[in-house]
């Protein structure tokens, strides 16, 4: 059984070393574009052809040859209609060509005009003068979005919906994605699940909800979840179980709960008699009793039971690890430093993470603190919109700035 450690680790520490400890996942999947769900690509998407295939019109409009352009009011011929889907045409000197948005630009053509800044009547087009017109304009060249063989996404990104389109715009259908199986275990004996009829003593299970949902939409939709009573005999039985089944095997473990210094929190001394713990006990707040090892080559996470320091951990450390590991070099966003207007008095021991509400002052953002940060409590993680960090030892008066990240932007688009 591990020595309670003199000195919490600071967070820095505490992410590189995951950082460090963390191989790429070899569980992959191939998926069609509809069938992705923001996970991260396992290797680089190379684009088929070149987007846009070929010089098209940005307008509505006409091509023609730039060099035919004299003074304002020339009116020349309009023989030639192109419109977005039709095949390349060439355009005589001379001559211009009704064009409309997408289609191709005629052979010959350099140039696009807005139709609202020429007359067209009867098969002919009066023309503003060459000085009111850029030579090239109102064209997208081929190759503009991507080049044939060119990387256009790289591994480790995540699928955004935009990322989708582009991969489609390619001609690419079908991309490998990171796909590690996720292990949820909650623990402790005073849960119950949200379908059953509430018990004295009981609270409902909060963290496995929560977690999941942190795991799915952060990029990890295949995820299993299980809960552990206080009983270490069966916390051990049941990680054999999953460690030596290989159609339930995880790739990836996060527990919650039991892993501070009471005589009931037995997950963090199983990790330790089944596998090896790297650390434990960090300088954060909410989370101090933060564990992590691994068993049998997989890697453990075990999170406090306190539901907001369940949301700050995944947060701040868990989901960077996993990020690391599907090949992301960027695993947390930059944050914003902001202005707050409230005060923190006393210096902390420990990184703070409070739950806070970025709102419009005077003109100005600012940073508005839950009243209660009980790591216990979750209405007040509902009510903020993203987390400001309070650096250990700091103290904090109206008009400092706070790092801040919003939830949107640590869950990743
Ligand atoms: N003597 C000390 N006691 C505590 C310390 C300490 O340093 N010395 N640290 C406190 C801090 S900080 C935290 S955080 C908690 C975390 O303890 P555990 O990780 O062992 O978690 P539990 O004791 O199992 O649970 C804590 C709290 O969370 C509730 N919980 C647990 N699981 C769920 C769930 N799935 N859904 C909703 N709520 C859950 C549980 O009932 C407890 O109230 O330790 C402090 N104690
Ligand atoms: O670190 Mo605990 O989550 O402060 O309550």
């Amino acid at each position: 059984m591990s020595q309670i450690p003199a000195v919490l680790m600071p967070v820095e520490d505490a992410l590189s070393r995951l950082l460090d400890s963390m191989r790429p996942f070899s569980a992959v999947q191939d998926l069609v574009l509809g069938e992705t769900r923001g996970q991260y690509l396992a290797s680089d998407v190379a684009a088929r052809v070149d987007v846009p295939a070929f010089d098209n019109a940005a307008v509505d409009g006409v091509a023609l040859r730039y060099q035919d352009l004299a003074e304002p009011g020339l009116t020349l011929p309009m023989p030639l209609r192109v419109a977005a889907g039709d095949p390349p045409c060439t355009l005589m000197p001379g001559q211009v060509a009704r064009i409309f948005t997408g289609a191709p630009v005629p052979t010959g053509a350099d140039t696009v005009l807005m139709q609202e800044d020429c007359e067209i009547a009867d098969g002919r087009v009066r023309l503003p003068g060459r000085d009111d017109v850029t030579q090239g304009q109102n064209i997208r060249p081929a190759g503009q979005d991507a080049r044939r063989d060119a990387i256009v996404i790289e591994r480790g990104q995540r699928l955004t919906p935009q990322a989708v389109g582009l991969i489609a715009s390619v001609g690419v259908p079908q991309v490998t994605v990171s796909a590690p199986r996720v292990l949820i275990l909650t623990s402790g004996d005073e849960l119950q699940r949200a379908d059953e009829s509430p018990l004295p003593g009981k609270i409902y299970d909060s963290n496995g909800p929560q977690l999941e949902q942190l795991v799915v939409q952060s990029g990890f939709p295949a995820v299993r979840r299980e809960h552990l009573p206080d009983d270490p005999a069966i916390i051990s039985d049941t990680l054999t179980r999953y460690l030596t089944d290989a159609s339930q095997r995880p790739d990836v473990i996060i527990s919650t709960g039991g892993v501070s210094v009471g005589e009931e929190d037995h997950l963090r001394a199983v990790l330790e008699a089944k596998g090896s713990l790297d650390f434990w006990r960090l300088a954060i707040k909410p989370g101090k009793p933060f564990t992590f090892g691994q068993v049998d080559g997989i890697p453990f996470f075990g999170l406090p039971g306190n539901p907001s320091a369940v949301l700050v951990c995944y947060l701040t450390l868990v989901l960077p690890a996993l990020r690391r590991a599907c090949g992301a070099q960027t695993v947390l966003p930059a944050p914003q430093t902001l202005p707050v207007n409230f005060s923190v008095n006393k210096p902390g021991k420990r990184q703070e993470y409070l739950r806070v509400r970025c709102l419009q002052e005077d003109g100005e953002l600012r940073l508005q603190q839950h009243p209660n940060q009980s790591s216990g409590m979750l209405s007040s993680a509902v009510w903020a919109d993203g987390l400001a960090v309070v650096p250990v030892g700091r103290t904090v008066s109206p008009g400092d700035r706070l790092a801040y990240f919003s939830f949107a932007d640590l869950l990743g688009g």
